[in-house]
């Protein structure tokens, strides 16, 4: 229903109720599925425990302002990470902070990932986590609104609706499949169907709805109606900070007993007013890639040297936080005709009020946010020196890509400041990094971010396939050169650049794609069911919880993690 005819249902701090049988932490992409899921059964209580607000605003469901999350938005959380060597500064990490979390402000491509990764988890101990395993989670939170999905790897019925979008806004697009397509990279018919080869071209699908609103995991798991019908059994509290989780018992029989909590934007003596929450048989953790590690460490799971700093008594030695991963990514930025590119909207403000009314009578238009509508994906050990595809190496169905380039049909930087020309850029991302950072406490304020080191590029191997990765992305802009597209190089490297040519670039142009995983990664901090090592009645259930990071947009697989999580709570019963 919107808009909302009466306010959304919310419990206050001080309405909580002494115990729950699950609480839930973080109300973000994960954890909304998971209160969904879990309260399904009337007879059980669920509490969900968000640090951000409940508001959905008509605004904050437009495609094109909700993305802009870097201008401020309360639905985003703005970090600094400690300073990264490859660009010699700190980079702005940033993640939701609100209902839906991250799937607020994301860009809503619905991407699951290559299926060979899955099965190299499977092989590698993570059993019951193979592509086959996961398959009929990815179809049951799944609402696929296109022509004709293939029912044996799409859903109808789920909750989380995604679309494609079919014609291309931006003639880039088209001109991007053309240059793929003459290097021998072929169309990937559908990139979320387990069957097909995972390299070459694809539309990427939007979890976006047919009204032309952004559909977060708030949206779709936890609309009005339904958080009206739970009131009894479910309670979604917003604004609050969990500080620490209590917990009892010797390092191989953990047990949490109850749940601190905080507000989030109190100060003074408000800001310190505790509340503990008593848990009857489990907590779940779905704080994100930052949060959930936070937490644990509070709770006294963590490197047991870094919590003795800090003074925390050590319940588990565990290696919490280590093993963050991010797809880092490299700007290559061209000029294109300004009519070619999103950087017309803040040129031409009668151009933007049209598009605003287009929006607004029809759903369609520059308001949906079409700036990506395509993605490349390739494998670097099959492109020559130069770049380009080896034409007589075909990559297997089990291979696992590892870049990505997105053209954007945007750009910062020379291309923005030109008021006569619009920018392109392709985004060249590493899909499957070897380089691990770390999250550590910056001190015990549970309302602090953490100590974030990225230590992008660590692996001299990923280093040299970002470099073979930009040297495909030249090789793509020369085509559109030569196919006759209006582009020149702003800041981009030329074609058959010298390795520090490309380094140069690097340096300029790195950036995060958002991508924070593996925190409290299965194996190491959790196990196959998601549950902390040593502990009876905790799990993580997040992008945190990733293996390593999955060669793909991560809202999708982290939607997957909480689907299979509360199968496995529901089917495994009581705790503890
Ligand atoms: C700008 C941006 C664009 C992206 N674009 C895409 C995309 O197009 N497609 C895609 O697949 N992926 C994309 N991603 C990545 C993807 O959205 C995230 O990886 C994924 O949504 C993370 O889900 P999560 O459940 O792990 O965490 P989140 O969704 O971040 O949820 C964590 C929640 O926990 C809350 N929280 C944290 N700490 C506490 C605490 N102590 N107490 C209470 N609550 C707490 C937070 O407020 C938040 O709501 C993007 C990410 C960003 C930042």
């Amino acid at each position: 229903m919107w808009p909302f005819s009466s306010p959304y249902p919310v419990v206050r701090l001080d309405e909580l109720r002494a115990e729950y049988d699950y609480i839930v932490v973080g109300g973000g992409t994960a954890g909304c599925v998971l209160a969904n899921r879990l309260s399904a059964d009337p007879s059980t209580t669920v509490l969900l425990l968000e640090r951000g607000p409940a508001e959905d605003s008509w605004a904050s469901r437009i495609p094109l302002f909700s993305a802009n999350f870097s201008q401020g938005s309360p639905l985003a959380r703005k970090f600094e990470s400690e300073s990264q060597d490859v660009v010699g500064k700190p980079i702005d990490i940033y993640q939701g902070n609100g209902m839906g979390g991250t799937s607020r402000i994301n860009h809503m491509f619905y991407t699951r990932g290559p299926p060979g990764q899955y099965d190299a988890w499977e092989r590698d101990g993570a059993t019951g986590w193979g592509s086959r395993s996961l398959l009929p989670y990815f179809v049951k939170s799944e609402k696929a609104e296109y022509a004709e999905p293939d029912p044996d790897a799409h859903g109808r019925k789920g909750e989380w609706i995604n679309r494609e979008n079919n014609n291309f806004f931006y003639s880039s697009f088209q001109q991007s499949v053309e240059a793929c397509e003459s290097l021998g990279l072929p169309s990937i018919p559908d990139l979320n169907d387990p069957t097909n080869v995972p390299v070459g071209w694809a539309r990427v699908p939007v979890t976006r709805d047919s009204n032309g609103h952004r559909h977060s995991t708030f949206r779709a798991f936890l609309p009005p109606a339904l958080a009206e019908a739970r009131r009894n059994n479910l309670h979604i509290c917003p604004h609050v900070t969990v500080e620490r989780l209590c917990i009892e018992g010797e390092a191989d029989d953990l047990v949490v007993r109850s749940v601190s909590v905080i507000p989030t934007n109190g100060n003074g003596n408000d800001g310190r007013r505790t509340v503990s929450v008593g848990v009857r048989r489990e907590v779940i953790l779905c704080a994100g890639a930052f949060g959930s590690p936070q937490i644990l460490m509070l709770s006294g799971i963590g490197p047991a040297e870094h919590l003795k700093e800090h003074g925390i008594p050590v319940l588990k030695d565990l290696p919490v936080g280590n093993n963050l991963q991010d797809h880092f990514g490299v700007f290559v930025k061209y000029f294109v005709p300004l009519h070619d590119s999103l950087n017309r909207v803040s040129r031409q403000p009668l151009y933007f009020i049209t598009e605003f009314f287009r929006y607004l009578l029809f759903g369609t238009g520059v308001l949906l946010c079409p700036v990506v509508q395509m993605a490349i994906f390739a494998c670097t050990a099959l492109l020559d020196n130069s770049g380009a595809p080896i034409r007589n190496e075909k990559p297997k169905a089990d291979a696992v890509p590892d870049m990505e380039i997105m053209p954007i049909a945007f750009a910062q930087g020379r291309a923005e400041k030109d008021a006569t020309r619009g920018g392109l850029s392709l985004l060249t991302v590493l899909l499957t990094p070897e380089s691990k950072g770390t999250v550590r406490l910056a001190n015990n304020d549970p309302r602090v971010a953490p100590k974030i080191d990225m230590n992008y590029l660590s692996s001299p191997s990923d280093r040299t396939r970002i470099r073979a990765a930009l040297r495909l992305t030249t090789r793509i802009a020369s085509r559109l050169r030569s196919q006759g597209y209006d582009l020149s190089e702003a800041e981009a490297p030329p074609l058959d650049a010298s390795d520090d040519v490309l380094d140069k670039h690097i340096a300029d142009q790195g950036c995060t794609t958002y991508h924070y995983a593996s925190t409290c990664a299965m194996g190491s901090v959790v196990g196959v069911d998601l549950t902390v090592k040593g502990a009876r009645n905790l799990r993580v259930a997040d992008a945190s919880a990733f293996p390593e990071v999955p060669a793909t947009h991560l809202q999708a697989p982290a939607v997957v993690f909480a689907e299979k999580c509360a199968d496995m709570i529901i089917k495994g019963g009581k705790r503890p």
